[in-house]
């Protein structure tokens, strides 16, 4: 949702015929996240709500091009909705087999396609959610109190939410829910203010994180880092860290508070940012509140298209004081949104809300002082290759702009180096870049899940480093 929820519109855009922007929103691997189709469906059709937007979009394999074709033409065979409850119904996933991950070259758990497309395959219980997701799910997760005091908290917080805007073509649109970005300490909130950069501008919603919130981030870090250590030591091939995983204790320091208010407030399919999470990011996501549906589906290579409309999404229900951990194979690998709910269950205290705190471990390395700047001398962003097979995998800074359709940005990209454990060449104790051929068998997976604290002083500003010959400016590969 990061991708264009968080700033104010600052910049006209051209104004090409928005259908043509419809069908490049299905070509261009930059711009396909839901929340950026769905604008555009919005623009394009107005009349219609946001949900039976997302029905096409879906129906029509997450072309906004056809889908807009379709609601045009009036043609709505392909689409119905299902008039049941919220929170679908208990698939049985036991009567699929689970192969072994050793050895498969994915650095999530290999398990048939355990679902069809247009069909969301709907799972409760952590064991099938750890099995089938890179995702890990922990029910009643605070003392009732405990979760109760920080929902109320959180209650009175939300009315200072906004939604994220921004600009398309001549209209105005809005994130489909509120948000505001928390930060542990007054010094982290004037340099979010006046240092940090999102897509181009600096984050006005910021506050500092509230004392509950403070108080329970200690408790998310204990069981995250305990769950990363399971999740390494049982799935991950040969019980490896993947290439580009933090070594270190994930240390939550930064987090978005999401609010859903009624079932229709939403957040379409999308990636989370890496820029300053940096590569294999891992996240602990807090669920208070109305229970919602957050659904996940594995990101498939471009030239794999007919197997990725075999496939379908997979649902994990979360409910009020739920851990959902996303573990390191989730940002690069798979996409996740909060999707409209027909029917919700008011919660005593929430009424029609859920609230949600994403906690985040902001790395000091990637602070924008040492990240690149392009030419337009605005702070890059971090992106990985999803879709394009050939440089699937590989990091990419390049210039905000780059990836948002209708954006004049400078079309500045350099590839982005990182070492077997995530730091870029600037970070102390940076031990050289792991895309460069391996000789020393570290390739498929890092030796040890050890997660020691090590310090992170930096070798030298970035502006003083020199370009190696791998990071000269390519063209994009996206
Ligand atoms: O509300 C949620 O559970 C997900 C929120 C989310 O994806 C985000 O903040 O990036
Ligand atoms: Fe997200």
């Amino acid at each position: 949702m990061e991708e264009i929820r968080k700033h104010k519109p600052k910049r006209v855009r051209p104004s090409p015929e928005a259908i043509e922007l419809a069908k490049t929103a299905n070509t261009d691997e930059s711009a396909e996240d839901t929340e950026f189709k769905l604008a555009v469906l919005t623009s394009l059709h107005p009349d219609k709500p946001q949900e039976v937007l997302l029905d096409y979009l879906t129906a029509y394999g997450g072309s906004a091009y056809k889908a807009s074709q379709a609601m045009s033409s009036g043609y709505d065979g392909v689409v119905k909705r299902k008039k049941t409850a919220a929170n679908g119904y208990q698939s049985s996933i036991h009567a699929f087999a689970t192969q072994s991950a050793e050895g498969s070259g994915s650095s999530s758990p290999a398990v048939k396609p355990l679902t069809k497309k247009g069909k969301t395959l709907h799972l409760y219980t952590p064991k099938d959610v750890e099995n089938h997701t890179p995702c890990s799910i922990i029910h009643n997760f605070l003392p009732k109190e405990d979760a109760d005091t920080l929902l109320k908290e959180l209650l009175e917080e939300a009315p200072s939410f906004e939604r994220g805007t921004f600009q398309l073509f001549e209209k105005t649109v809005q994130s489909p829910h509120t948000w505001k970005f928390y930060v542990d300490t007054m010094d982290a909130v004037k340099e979010q203010q006046s240092e940090y950069v999102y897509d181009g501008l600096y984050e006005a919603q910021v506050a500092k994180t509230t004392p509950e919130m403070l108080r329970v981030s200690s408790i998310v870090k204990e069981t995250v880092n305990e769950e990363v250590t399971r999740r390494i030591r049982d799935f991950h091939p040969s019980g490896k860290r993947l290439k580009f995983q933090s070594p270190e204790t994930w240390e939550p320091n930064a987090s978005f508070v999401n609010c859903y208010d009624g079932g229709k407030e939403n957040v379409g399919y999308h990636s989370d940012q890496l820029t300053y999470l940096g590569p294999r990011a891992i996240i602990g996501s807090l669920s208070l509140g109305v229970a919602r549906e957050f659904r996940v589906r594995r990101i498939v290579p471009q030239e794999d298209a007919s197997s990725a409309d075999e496939q379908g999404q997979i649902a994990i229900h979360l409910p009020h004081n739920s851990l959902l951990v996303m573990h390191a194979e989730m940002q690069e690998e798979w996409k996740h949104s909060i999707a409209p709910a027909q029917a919700i269950d008011p919660h005593p205290l929430a009424l029609n809300k859920r609230i949600n705190i994403t906690y985040r471990c902001y790395k000091d390395y990637l602070h924008p002082k040492y990240t690149p700047k392009c030419k337009c001398g605005v702070s890059c962003v971090l992106r990985c290759v999803q879709k394009r097979r050939a440089t699937r995998g590989r990091y990419m800074w390049m210039c905000y702009a780059n990836y948002k359709p209708g954006e004049k940005g400078c079309a500045y990209f350099v590839w982005a180096e990182f070492d077997v454990d995530g730091k870029p060449p600037w970070a102390e104790g940076y031990k050289g870049n792991a895309n460069l051929p391996v000789v020393d068998g570290l390739e498929k997976g890092v030796e040890g899940g050890g997660r020691t604290e090590k310090g992170t002083g930096f070798k030298k500003d970035r502006s003083q480093m020199e370009q190696s010959p791998r990071s000269k400016i390519e063209q994009s590969p996206i």
